[in-house]
């Protein structure tokens, strides 16, 4: 019986997680329930045909479609400058329209990044910004069905490296803006596209001048929006139905190395420890000692109780009641790989490094530790942390590089970024009845712009699923041609609605 109960309430923890939407107020909400947009997104075949061929294989202007230029980033100092100024190149001639409209400013920033500014009618309402990034990370040809820079049709799908990362946002925005502008769109409210070309390697040089740029220019932004979450599908056990999540939180990082350094030796008289064995015991503490569950600080929490009535009994009397069946839900979440990011402080050892022969006992050993901080926790917290759990003198921590969690953006009835989303995604995805405010466990270039804006939203306009995910970073990456139409789409409707609604802004800036 207790086991039948406890397996009830993890259920029911689950199915929390799944679900969400917003019932309580009406302001926002209400106007934007009846904002039609007044261009409708209907594309004729011809453009369709030629926004696929831009995206993946262009057969007019020149050879290559934008997923067949390949723009990698390595590190932060090593990138292809070719593809990235090649790619430049290219988006200039597939959206004539967009760099020859009089009320549209284009500037490359950092060498290859692009900054448009879209100057809008009514300057009297505050600016917003759609990010995307041109970069994508290297891509192997081992394990790959088809070339990663292909680009290449296959059973309805586009193959290729950045097809879901990133440079699907790339093109389906300026795609729908050129597609706006030739039926004689004239935004209303002004609008700015940043297109990064460093974000798989942190941003420096492309996001985080843009910004800065933009800060000196004094814009505040009504919001901005990122790539980051998606339409979530089969990601919760047990959770059969979709769910869009906008990610209004975004973990922190850290990236430390572990450093032991002994008086090398031969090895067939070794001491009782080597820097080795050391830095092995002390990286499988790391890995063995979870950091705490912080489920109950930050937003998701709130979130699940927010959507608690969302729920059929009994999820929604355990969501109504946390404050008795938390600590269930805590321990439900923890046991799959996903939820558990989203309830801790993840660790992931991912670089290990030791030995240069044989026979010879190594004097440095090093491994690097890759820290997702939770939105509850600091750079700090963590560090106190796991010097306690290493507990070694011996082991040298140095941090690589180091980030806090972002600040949590508003999900109530009168965010204007949230809602437009909210709203765009019931248009577009009318199957897609529940809209959930969530944490993205990744890193995005949106950070960068915090300065900017209070209203930072990742969301990127098609479902995903776990085998999915595993193309992003990995193998056999690809899009069907049907969800690319589908981002057009979502981005012609999404600018739109942003004209169609008002509210008061403290300031106003002059682009
Ligand atoms: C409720 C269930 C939630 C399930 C969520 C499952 C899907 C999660 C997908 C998360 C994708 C996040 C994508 C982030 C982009 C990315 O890969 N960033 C990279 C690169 C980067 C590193 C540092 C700083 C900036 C950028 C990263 O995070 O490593
Ligand atoms: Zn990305
Ligand atoms: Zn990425």
């Amino acid at each position: 019986m207790a086991r039948r109960c406890l397996y009830l309430l993890a259920l029911g923890g689950v199915l929390l997680l799944g679900i969400a939407t917003f019932s309580r107020s009406k302001g926002l909400r209400r106007s934007l329930r009846g904002a039609a947009s007044r261009i409708p997104s209907q594309f004729s075949e011809e453009e369709r045909v030629d926004m696929k061929r831009r995206f993946s294989i262009s057969d007019c202007l020149t050879l290559t479609g934008a997923i067949q230029i390949p723009t990698v980033s390595f590190t932060s100092e090593d990138y292809n400058t070719t593809a990235l100024a090649e790619f430049g190149e290219y988006i200039y001639k597939v959206f004539p329209t967009v760099f020859s409209t009089s009320f549209i400013q284009h500037e490359v920033v950092g060498g290859y990044s692009h900054l448009f500014t879209v100057q809008g009618s009514d300057p009297s309402l505050q600016p917003y910004l759609l990010l995307a990034h041109i970069d994508v990370v290297p891509a192997p040809a081992e394990g790959w069905k088809v070339p990663p820079f292909s680009g290449l049709e296959h059973d309805g799908f586009i193959w290729g490296r950045g097809t879901l990362d990133n440079k699907n946002s790339v093109m389906a925005i300026l795609q729908a803006l050129e597609l706006l502008l030739i039926r004689d769109y004239i935004p209303q409210r002004p609008f700015f596209i940043a297109l990064g070309h460093d974000e798989e390697v942190s941003g420096k040089n492309g996001a985080r001048k843009i910004s800065t740029l933009l800060q000196a220019r004094g814009v505040q932004l009504a919001f901005v929006v990122d790539e980051g979450s998606f339409i979530l599908d089969g990601f919760i056990p047990n959770v059969k139905k979709p769910f869009a999540q906008i990610a209004v939180a975004e973990k922190g990082s850290i990236n430390l190395m572990l450093q032991v350094n002994v008086t090398p030796g031969h090895s067939s008289a070794p001491q009782k420890e080597t820097s080795i064995g050391i830095l092995a015991a002390a990286v499988s503490r790391l890995e063995q000692t979870p950091l705490p569950n912080m489920f109950g600080d930050g937003p998701l929490k709130t979130t699940l109780e927010l959507l608690a009535n969302e729920f059929s009994f009994p999820t929604n009397i355990i969501l109504s009641n946390l404050w008795l069946f938390w600590p269930f839900v805590r321990r439900f979440l923890e046991r799959n790989h996903i939820t558990n990011a989203l309830v801790r402080t993840t660790t992931a050892l991912t670089m290990f490094n030791a030995g240069i022969k044989v026979n010879v006992i190594p004097s440095v050993a090093q491994a690097v530790v890759n820290f997702r901080i939770h939105p509850a926790q600091t750079v700090q917290e963590v560090l106190e942390l796991v010097k306690n759990i290493v507990a070694d003198d011996r082991v040298q921590l140095h941090v690589l590089s180091a980030f806090d969690p972002e600040p949590v953006s508003p999900s109530d009835n009168q965010a204007l970024g949230y809602q437009l989303l909210r709203h765009t995604i019931h248009s577009v995805f009318p199957e897609v009845s529940i809209v959930a405010p969530g944490t993205c466990i990744g890193n995005t270039d949106s950070r960068h712009y915090k300065n900017l804006s209070n209203g930072i939203y990742r969301f990127n306009p098609f479902y995903l699923r776990p085998q999915d995910f595993t193309g992003i970073h990995g193998l056999n990456e690809k899009i069907s041609v049907q969800a690319y139409e589908t981002h057009v789409k979502f981005i012609f409707e999404l600018i739109q609605n942003a004209d169609t609604v008002r509210v008061s802004v403290p300031h106003v800036h002059e682009l």
